[in-house]
């Protein structure tokens, strides 16, 4: 009887079954056909890039053996590795998987084509295989748990990314997403948990990327035609930390991707980690089946930190840069900022700073005059919802009203003023704007604002208005 690819994968599986569990053996050897045999070499097919790296981790001896059993010393096993049409591509897609020679690779690099003409991969039992992928963490180790202060506002949030930092993919808090205003820490929260699933697992991947960057090469991938490759080098992840997540609202394109990428990764039980500014019910423009999605685990919320936390992040701070300031004057900085965790930070900074620079005593005085400064340039982040009210206020009439269907002058007028402010004060997509205000499209916001620039240079009551609502809005 002849020798054929068939002939000596059957052999290897009767070996294989006798040695592992019969789910295991259905799981991940009955999905496998053998493709080709040439000389000591066997191909065989596997249904995805997750299985590879699967067999890889679990069963590579296993598999050496039975084929060595088989085709002697030398034996080899090439996988090949054929994915349905899951993506929108007509043909199934075939690739190879980048050998660890390609060194570090971070999310930038991946223009580099990792499709390959040639739908085979590297012998495994010669060449290590896809876990030798560096991919760079892009972590700050200086947001770590250690200088995370823990108190009231944060300690639900703090001790979940605790549990998910000792057991990534494996509590029910996946994904986690992590939601608070302005400056109360979820990108340190965020790091740190990478940190530390790194201190812990130095073999796993993690990668953090803010929602805007992950855009930005979403983009880019599809300018370049390498949308797929975007799509892999993501499913290869163990840990995603996604950081500001609101921003991908209007971005269907994006939303699209990112829920398939989502969908792989909770399936093969890798932890996904998302931060936001605001809870998901809250959110808006965000599809609703990626929002069910980042309700199926934990979202915990960060809050304005209570007095006796402020202080402790203030003492912290000062005894890491080696500082020493007199009580009441922490406690005076304490009892001022009290709303974002940044501009507590930042205006200590500016006392040591100052207090240096000009070789003066930190004093009461100076503190209040910092603090005063600090507090008054700090530029209020106004919403949507508050733009709408104060111009419906304004013009006296209710929220409803500017956004009605109405073609009444004056509540044109006010819609685009709305409009034109929410350009101008919030980061909202002009897709995020319109269907916020009155369910309308971008391109009618875009119109809205034209029309404001221009009749604010040429109708001096218009102008007016823009005036009294700007003066409101600072
Ligand atoms: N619990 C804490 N202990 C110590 N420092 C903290 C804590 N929370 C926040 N900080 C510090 O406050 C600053 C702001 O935090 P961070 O940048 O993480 O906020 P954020 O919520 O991501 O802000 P944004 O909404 O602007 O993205 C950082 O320097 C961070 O180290």
């Amino acid at each position: 009887m002849s020798v054929t690819a068939r002939s000596v994968w059957d052999n290897c599986l009767t070996f294989i079954k006798d040695n592992i569990q019969p789910q295991a053996f259905k799981t991940w050897f009955d999905p496998i056909k053998p493709v080709r045999l040439t000389d000591k070499s066997l191909s065989i097919q596997v249904p995805s890039k997750f299985f590879y790296e699967w067999l890889e981790e679990h069963y590579i001896t296993l598999l050496k053996v039975a084929l060595t059993r088989e085709l002697g010393e030398g034996a080899k096993l090439v996988y090949v590795i054929k994915m349905e049409n899951t993506y929108g591509n007509r043909e199934p897609f075939t690739e190879k998987i980048p050998s660890s020679n390609r060194g570090q690779m971070t999310p930038q690099e991946m223009d580099v084509p990792i499709k390959s003409k040639n739908p085979q991969l590297k012998n495994p039992f010669v060449i290590p295989g896809i876990r030798n992928i560096k991919i760079e963490s892009q972590l700050n180790p200086n947001y770590n748990f250690e200088n995370f202060l823990e108190g009231d506002s944060n300690r639900l949030a703090r001790s979940a990314g605790m549990a998910v930092a000792n057991k990534p993919g494996g509590t029910s808090f996946n994904p986690l997403l992590i939601f608070g205003g302005v400056g109360l820490g979820k990108t340190h929260l965020a790091h740190a948990i990478g940190v530390e699933i790194k201190d812990k697992y130095p073999d796993r991947t993690v990668l953090y990327i803010s929602a805007e960057k992950f855009t930005q090469q979403y983009i880019e991938s599809v300018k370049k035609n390498t949308r797929n490759d975007f799509i892999h080098f993501y499913q290869l992840i163990d840990v995603l930390l996604i950081d500001d997540v609101q921003f991908l609202s209007g971005k269907s394109g994006t939303q699209d991707v990112f829920f398939h990428i989502f969908n792989h990764l909770h399936q093969n039980g890798k932890q996904v980690i998302l931060t936001s500014d605001k809870a998901p019910v809250d959110m808006q423009d965000i599809e609703q089946r990626l929002l069910s999605r980042f309700k199926w685990g934990l979202s915990a919320e960060l809050q304005t930190p209570d007095y006796e936390t402020r202080v402790s992040i203030l003492k912290n701070k000062l005894y890491r840069d080696g500082v020493e300031m007199p009580e009441e004057i922490i406690d005076y900085v304490a009892k001022h900022i009290k709303t974002n965790i940044r501009e507590l930070e930042g205006a200590i900074i500016s006392l040591i700073a100052q207090s240096s620079f000009n070789k003066k005593e930190v004093t009461l005085d100076l503190a209040q005059k910092v603090v005063e400064k600090f507090v008054k340039n700090t530029k209020r982040e106004v919403s949507i919802d508050y733009i709408q009210k104060v111009v419906s206020d304004y013009f006296e009439m209710d929220v409803a009203t500017l956004q009605s269907k109405t073609r009444k002058r004056h509540i044109v007028q006010a819609r685009q003023l709305a409009m034109y402010f929410a350009k101008k004060y919030t980061k909202a997509s002009l897709a995020s704007i319109g269907s916020q205000i009155g369910k309308r499209d971008h391109a009618t916001v875009l119109h809205a604002c034209k029309t404001v620039d221009n009749l604010a240079e040429t109708d001096k009551q218009f102008r007016k208005y823009i005036d009294d609502l700007t003066k409101k809005f600072s």
